[in-house]
């Protein structure tokens, strides 16, 4: 499904003062059918913000999204979202979990167990069914919560640095194996992260967020192919990486006082 970000701002009532400050200005993106693209910006530039707005968590101030043409109108099931603090519940297993985001799609108990097997698999997960929260390790919950938002088949997948407490090693794997997910099931996925490495990796386009107010400009098209082998220790890529900083560069030069 597209999704269509037009004209967007958000403003919140300033803490001590009585006028407001926009997080958001005129903010415009589209995000296409089956792609990944990420969003990437520095801290407190309005990624969560966006993302909430897109979610349903909360209205825009000005401007409107739209899922296929249809204005969005608060929350809804075609959207689902994985925070960076992953949110299983503890008393389920992980199986259990995702069986819990079937249940309005699979009408049996065994119906929901088979689908959410399959999404245990897809993320490389299938021995490890039978655990709690707790007894998961080294990024197993994220992949838990990515495979219980995709079990309830959104039209659109927010991902909103879901990788960020993870340590380098783990993060990166998980890179690889969103990147094989989304390859094998072609959802939408708007993924938002202040890592230039991680935005260039996983987004066949990147969308850079400056900030005070966020804006977006143009995304950059990334054309690095599959995600496979050392693709980050390339040329191509380091020319990509270079692109984006640049990018995010600008912003803060405009921002910082001029030198004397
Ligand atoms: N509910 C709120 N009320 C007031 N200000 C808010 C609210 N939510 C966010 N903000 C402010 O809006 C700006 C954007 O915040 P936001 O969390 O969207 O940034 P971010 O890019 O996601 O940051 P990070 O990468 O650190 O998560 C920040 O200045 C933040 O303090």
């Amino acid at each position: 499904m597209r999704l269509r970000i037009q004209g967007v701002g958000k403003e919140f009532a300033g803490r001590d003062t009585h006028r407001s400050f926009a997080a958001l200005d005129d903010v415009n993106l589209d995000v296409r059918e089956g792609e990944l693209l990420t969003l990437v910006g520095p801290s407190g530039c309005g990624k969560s913000t966006l993302l909430d707005l897109i979610a349903g968590l909360a209205a825009p101030t000005t401007g409107r999204i739209l899922l296929d043409g249809v204005p969005l109108d608060g929350p809804g099931l075609d959207r689902g979202i994985v925070l960076q603090q992953y949110a299983l519940f503890p008393w389920r297993t992980a199986l259990s979990n995702i069986e819990f985001a079937l249940e309005g799609r699979a009408a049996t108990k065994r119906e929901r167990a088979e689908l959410a097997r399959g999404y245990l698999d897809l993320v490389g997960l299938g021995e490890f069914g039978d655990r709690y929260p707790h007894e998961l390790s080294l990024g197993m919950p994220q992949r838990v919560a990515i495979a219980r938002s995709l079990a309830a088949d959104p039209a659109v997948l927010l991902l909103d640095e879901p990788f960020a407490a993870l340590d380098a090693g783990t993060r990166e794997s998980l890179q690889v194996e969103l990147a094989r997910v989304w390859e094998k099931t072609g959802t939408t996925v708007l993924f938002a992260t202040r890592s230039v490495d991680e935005a260039v990796y996983l987004g066949r386009r990147v969308a850079v967020m400056t900030s005070r107010p966020g804006r977006i400009g143009r995304p950059v098209e990334v054309d690095l192919g599959p995600r496979e082998g050392d693709l980050r220790g390339g040329s191509r890529f380091g020319e990509y990486r270079h692109e984006v900083w640049r990018l995010l560069r600008s912003d803060v030069d405009q921002k910082a006082p001029v030198a004397s």
